[in-house]
């Protein structure tokens, strides 16, 4: 399904929405929801209307591109029309379809990869271990450039207490061991046997297996059998992504002031954005990454590192 967005500056998001749906709402569906986002359905295409700070956030899907332009068009004449007293921009991005959208150009990916901190031969054992055993499983492990920057957080953050929720063979976990002191903890949680095994085989060959608990079986009750005092200084989500939701409320709870919560593919391939997708891990990542955007608790930010990778840290 084609989807195109617009960010346009105002002080008055507000205003422009209830104004709109308003208006709109005789000759189309139209409402505002409890959060303030207005939604507008005029001949098969809808345009989520957003308030954030300063601007106005659209999107507007829709069956084809001809209608894409429909709502397009009505969304942006109504908005500078009923702009009196100021002068509003509405520059809509090309459409997309989901499935279509490529995060990282392939090129500069190579180059992105040759300009990080190499990985030593543990890990690239580890990348050709994980292929020989787990098949096209392998595409979960996180990439080079993510376990650098998981590594480079946890130092940052000054963590001595981490959380994983999804270890598989275990790339991720040994970056995030490798960030934490000597007498550092990493509870590392999953539910695979096979996959952990060959996890904590690596773990030895990177001298961090001491800092690593692994606990197997499904996260969402080690995380709440976690004592409520918020003693996390960093947790790594990467497991069944419809518990997301679940897995970032038990944590943000534990995490200590100034702690991060990392999420991994928050993107789902581009199909979080895309309202085509319905399936129950897109309806929960597109409400999770919502709720973080506008989480009082937290500080965050998405960044296009290759799946797309949100970092939260707590107030
Ligand atoms: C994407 S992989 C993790 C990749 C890993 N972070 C790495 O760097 O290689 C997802 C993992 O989550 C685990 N998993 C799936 N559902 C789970 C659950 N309910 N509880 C705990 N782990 C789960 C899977 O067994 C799998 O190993």
């Amino acid at each position: 399904m084609p989807v195109s967005t617009a960010t346009v500056a105002t002080p008055r998001p507000g205003r422009y929405i209830k104004q709109l749906v308003s208006h709109l709402g005789h000759k189309a569906s139209a409402e505002v929801t409890g959060d303030g986002r207005g939604s507008i359905t005029i001949g098969g295409g809808t345009c989520v209307l957003s308030p954030r700070g300063d601007h106005l956030d659209l999107i507007v899907a829709a069956q084809d591109l001809d209608t894409v332009a429909r709502v397009q068009d009505v969304v942006a004449r109504h908005l500078v029309r009923f702009a009196t007293q100021e002068e509003l921009s509405v520059d809509w991005s090309a459409p997309v379809a989901g499935q279509d959208i490529q995060i990282l150009d392939p090129v500069l990916g190579e180059y992105l990869l040759a300009h990080c901190t190499p990985a030593d031969e543990v890990l690239q054992e580890l990348v050709v271990k994980t292929i020989e055993a787990t098949g096209g499983a392998a595409g979960m492990q996180i990439s080079h450039d993510e376990g650098t920057f998981l590594t480079m957080l946890v130092k940052m953050v000054g963590a001595r207490n981490a959380v994983e929720v999804g270890v598989f063979t275990g790339y991720s976990s040994i970056c995030i061991a490798r960030g934490l002191p000597a007498d550092g903890h990493l509870l590392a949680l999953d539910v695979s046997d096979e996959w952990t095994t060959i996890a904590q085989h690596y773990w030895e060959r990177a001298g961090v297996a001491d800092r690593i608990q692994l606990k197997l079986g499904p996260a969402i009750e080690a995380l709440r059998a976690l004592p409520a005092d918020p003693a996390i200084d960093i947790a790594f989500i990467d497991a069944d992504k419809v518990s997301y939701p679940a897995y970032y409320e038990e944590i943000v709870q534990r995490l200590r002031p100034g702690g991060v919560v990392v999420l991994d593919n928050v993107f789902l391939g581009g199909r979080v954005l895309d309202p085509a997708y319905q399936e129950d891990h897109h309806v929960a990542m597109r409400g999770l990454n919502d709720l973080i955007a506008g989480d009082d608790r937290v500080d965050s930010v998405m960044l296009p590192i290759r799946d797309g990778v949100t970092v939260a840290r707590k107030r």
